[in-house]
């Protein structure tokens, strides 16, 4: 396990089309040869990963993801979030970059929750039906996080990749 409890990555996506029809520039660019990105001119900003607008899901979950699920496999807790304004690619990368992904070397049984938190409405966006007014997040008297009104998904893994039960 890494020393460093909290590991910052940025992800620079490319313009949309619609944004080149509109003749939107690009403004933040990652500076070759080192883990900065670079807003504007000259206004530079260290992560500890930085991948610019051709970086494949791979790539990503290999830096990002897996030394995680290594350590999830030891017992320790892990959690990937995703920030950013809207449209900056957080499904994108969640969805292809680490939901879905299996190294094929492991065989085990993992219960999943993927929850969106926007406007402080719940929804679980894997089954999308739930009313968001049955999930809830409460703390337990020992100061433990959890989710109510959600049972989680099953996901199985098996070395053909990752299944969904
Ligand atoms: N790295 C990328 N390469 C190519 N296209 C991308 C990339 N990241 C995002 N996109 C595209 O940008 C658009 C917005 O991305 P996405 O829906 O993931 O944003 P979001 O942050 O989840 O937005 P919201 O908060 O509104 O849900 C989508 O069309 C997506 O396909």
């Amino acid at each position: 396990m890494n020393e460093v409890c909290v590991r910052v990555a940025v992800r620079v996506r490319p313009l949309l089309p619609r944004e080149v029809l509109h003749n939107h520039q690009v403004c933040v660019r990652v500076v070759p040869d080192t883990s900065h990105v670079m807003i504007g001119k000259d206004k530079t900003f260290p992560f500890d990963h930085v991948f610019g607008c051709e970086s494949s899901h791979d790539e990503l979950y290999e830096a990002c993801v897996h030394p995680l699920v290594e350590s999830l496999i030891d017992g320790y807790n892990a959690t990937v979030f995703a920030y950013g304004q809207t449209g900056s690619g957080k499904t994108y990368t969640l969805g292809g970059g680490l939901v879905g992904k299996g190294d094929g070397q492991m065989e085990h049984t993992v219960r999943v929750s993927y929850m969106e938190l926007y406007q402080e409405e719940l929804r679980d966006l894997l089954e999308l039906h739930t009313n968001h007014k049955e999930l809830h997040i409460r703390e337990d008297d020992r100061g433990n996080t959890g989710q109510e009104g959600h049972s989680g998904s099953l996901y199985k893994s098996s070395h053909s990749g990752v299944l969904v039960g």
